[in-house]
């Protein structure tokens, strides 16, 4: 086996090098502006939810102890949701009342409407049965039962989502200091590359890199600055590290990562600031560097779009987690299925295979690889949903072998 850096050993040394989210380093904003951002306090509740003790039904809002004789009570009044019954429940009566109005004093069950008969004189009447399974707080929505005051409802560091962004609203909180978003710098580097837009000439290509960094950075919610496509040109990568790495918390490249004579991520990376690792045991990805430059994290993907979006996901990932103060985070999860075909792996590195799952009639996982695995080929990508994860030291897999798959999440769906 070779002695190259496997991605755990990797992703430990980059977790280890990077501080705790700065503190200093957040802002205050409404809830609506909120989406997506992350919490930079524990947020406390200010008060209780449900405010009141409240009724859960339509219905009559009763003492179960005037129950007992068996006769219809008198309704001395009605119960809201907004305008309460203002008095204390005087003996041996009853209060009409709707869901999510106040109980009023004294009562210890509220009985639903359809359990329930009025009299000519316009009395309520409970049956046996009702009275027989009334319950104390019965059909009543307690003070306090969903949030208590002083409760933290929601911890620093967690996303501000269209699930936890309305409990803040239900108690009333209307803005909140979250982290500022991670700036990142985007450099795509090689004399061949194109941007969109412009038209190829002889042994040109259009950059795809900074294309598909830049959508998943988004679902980030990152701030991204645009560098651009970058000449294979020492001085002009020094000349733009530097610039970036004033302006961005992580610089991120793509291509001129390897061995060849126009390969200078490295060399610059190395004279600007430190390499902390580079080459590791996966397939596609093997030369991909983190390092820091004097004020900004860096990373380098490989140049090969598959390589590119593989070590995105996989490395960049939890480094944004960090960076952003997303604590969170959680690797991709992974499943067991069968392997419907033979799969192609020589020993020596972790592979992400690019394929297809479902689950089959026997209600078992099934996968497949989708088209050729080159890290070239960027087209299998599109009919894939998940990356077949096969072990460094494993060799050829035989078709009905076991084998882990991850689907992808959603910043690639
Ligand atoms: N002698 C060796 N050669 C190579 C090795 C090696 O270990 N020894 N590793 C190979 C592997 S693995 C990869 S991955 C690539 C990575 O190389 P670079 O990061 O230096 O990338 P480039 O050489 O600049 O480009 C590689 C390939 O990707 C295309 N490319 C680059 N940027 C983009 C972009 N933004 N959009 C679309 N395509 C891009 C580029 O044209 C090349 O075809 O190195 C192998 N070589
Ligand atoms: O690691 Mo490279 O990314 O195999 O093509």
């Amino acid at each position: 086996m070779n002695n190259l850096l496997s991605l755990d050993q990797a992703l430990q040394q980059m977790l280890n090098a990077l501080p705790a989210p700065d503190a200093s380093q957040t802002e205050i904003l409404t809830l609506m502006a909120a989406q997506n951002r992350i919490c930079a306090e524990d947020i406390c509740s200010p008060i209780n939810v449900p405010g009141f003790d409240n009724s859960a039904m339509d219905g009559y809002a009763v003492r179960i102890a005037d129950l007992a004789d068996g006769q219809p009570l008198p309704i001395v009044g009605k119960s809201f949701a907004g305008t309460p019954f203002n008095a204390d429940l005087p003996a041996k009566s009853a209060v009409r009342i709707m869901t999510g109005a106040m109980i009023p004093v004294g009562c210890d069950a509220v009985i639903m409407q359809e359990q329930t008969e009025i009299d000519a004189d316009g009395k309520v009447r409970f049956n046996a049965e009702v009275k027989a399974a009334i319950k104390t707080g019965q059909n009543i929505r307690r003070v306090g039962e969903d949030v208590k005051r002083g409760e933290v409802v929601l911890q620093q560091g967690a996303k501000l989502t269209a699930l936890s962004l309305p409990l803040l609203a239900s108690l009333g909180i209307e803005q909140l200091q979250v982290f500022k978003r991670v700036k990142v710098a985007l450099i795509s580097t090689g004399d061949e590359l194109v941007s969109v837009g412009n038209s190829l000439k002889a042994g040109q290509i259009y950059d795809t890199n900074r294309f598909a960094v830049q959508l998943m950075l988004q679902k980030w919610g990152c701030e991204i600055l645009d560098y651009g496509i970058l000449p294979d040109d020492e001085a002009l990568f020094e000349q733009t590290f530097n610039q970036a790495q004033q302006q961005a918390d992580l610089v991120i490249t793509s291509g001129g990562v390897s061995v060849g004579e126009a390969d200078f991520t490295k060399t610059v990376l190395e004279k600007l600031g430190q390499i902390n690792f580079w080459k590791l045991a996966i397939k596609p990805g093997k030369p991909f560097a983190f390092g820091k430059l004097e004020n900004a994290w860096f990373c380098g993907l490989p140049g090969n779009p598959v390589s590119a979006l593989v070590t995105f996901y996989q490395l960049v990932h939890p480094l944004l987690a960090r960076l952003s103060g997303f604590s969170q985070w959680q690797k991709p999860i992974q499943l067991q299925a069968i392997s419907s075909a033979p799969l192609k792996k020589a020993v020596g590195r972790l592979d992400f295979q690019r394929g297809f799952y479902h689950v089959n009639a026997d209600g078992q996982i099934e996968v497949r690889a989708v088209g050729f695995q080159g890290s070239h080929l960027f087209s299998a990508f599109v009919a894939s949903n998940c990356f077949i994860v096969l072990e460094r030291e494993r060799g050829n897999v035989a078709s009905g072998e076991c084998v882990t798959i991850e689907p992808f999440d959603a910043t690639l769906n």
